[in-house]
């Protein structure tokens, strides 16, 4: 009989519902549970949802569902918890989802869940750690979205400056997602060409400031959206969705998540963004590029400051 891909959204809010509604607009996963603190809001979305199969690529089952539902999951996605108000950090989140996140996982692995965790939730590389020590699960099955909406936006952005499809253009962010994040410009390419090249050749065309401000238009981006709008759900939920795909279609696509880094990039025990290979075991592996001396520094104090961030957190839950 064949396999039926089930996945559950824990936190139907702005990023929860958008993630439900792009997947399904994908027709990435067989079953979709749908689970929040708020039952009125879950059972909500899951009716609307419903109500537009007959629009969707493929058939789907979807309900709002309990904890219970999670034993037989692929994959359990969490987009729970308070988001940032304006002026807030991700980092500012950190103890009131700690806490959220206690009670969220252990309620997943009583009801015997042993997929996949994907995690959205801010601030994402410390929440990813806490899933991992929370849940008991291998590190390759516990993951977080790390920078992949941030190498999106750079993807976009360098896209549009060299007006070339963003699908061809590969470059990434690492490190934290979060202020202390980085361009990896060692490695970014356009149509085949390394950026710095083309800046090089093509100086009354392009400049090193227009990289400059695009990376601040990147790093900042959240903070804008979410003062206009008071979130950002779209692009994370299609983010969400592509990871979901790479896990469920076995793609070892290199994406850029929070991995558990451990001996690479000079760093030990830590939940951080980097690029990986994604397929149906969950990160396969790391991968450790060879980063220039520059960011070797920027990544290293990204790494720092989480490891300085998460030091009480893990402390205070050790010691419970
Ligand atoms: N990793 C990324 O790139 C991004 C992460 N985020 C993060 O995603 C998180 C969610 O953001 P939004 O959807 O905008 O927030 P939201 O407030 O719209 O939704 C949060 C949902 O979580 C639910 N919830 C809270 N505690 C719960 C619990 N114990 N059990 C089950 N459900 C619970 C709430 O009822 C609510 O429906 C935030 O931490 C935000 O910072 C947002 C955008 C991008
Ligand atoms: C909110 C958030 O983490 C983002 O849009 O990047």
């Amino acid at each position: 009989m064949e396999h039926v891909n089930r996945v559950v959204v824990i936190g139907t809010g702005a990023v929860g519902s958008s993630y439900a509604f792009a997947l399904l607009n994908q027709g990435v996963a067989d079953e979709l549970v749908l689970v929040d603190l708020d039952k009125e809001k879950a059972e909500g979305d899951a009716m609307d949802l419903n109500h537009g199969l007959a629009f969707a690529p493929a058939n789907k089952n979807i309900w709002f569902g309990d904890y219970a539902d999670c034993q037989t999951a692929d994959i359990v996605v969490i987009t729970a918890g308070a988001n940032q108000k304006p002026g807030e950090t991700r980092l500012d989140l950190v103890d009131k989802n700690t806490k959220i996140f206690k009670g969220i996982v252990e309620e997943v692995m009583v009801s015997g869940f042993d997929g996949i965790f994907l995690v959205a939730t801010n601030p994402v590389d410390i929440l990813t750690y806490m899933t991992w020590e929370f849940s008991g699960l291998p590190v390759n099955r516990v993951i977080g979205s790390g920078t992949i909406l941030d190498t999106a936006r750079l993807r976009y952005q360098l896209g549009h400056y060299f007006d070339i499809d963003s699908r061809n253009v590969h470059a990434y962010i690492m490190g934290e997602h979060g202020d202390s994040e980085l361009p990896v410009w060692s490695h970014a390419t356009v149509a085949g060409s390394q950026v710095t090249n083309l800046i090089k050749k093509y100086p009354e065309r392009y400049n090193e400031e227009s990289l400059d401000e695009m990376f601040i238009q990147v790093r900042d981006a959240a903070y804008k959206i979410i003062a206009k709008k008071g979130a950002t759900h779209y692009g994370i939920a299609m983010g969400l969705v592509r990871l979901t795909k790479a896990i469920l279609h076995n793609e070892n696509a290199v994406l850029t998540v929070s991995g558990y880094v451990h001996q690479k990039y000079g760093q030990e025990d830590l939940y951080i963004g980097v690029p990986a290979v994604v397929n149906r075991s969950g990160v396969r592996e790391v991968i450790e590029l060879n980063l220039s001396e520059k960011e070797k520094e920027q990544f290293n104090h990204s790494a720092q400051l989480l490891k300085k961030t998460m030091a009480p957190v893990i402390a205070k839950y050790r010691d419970e």
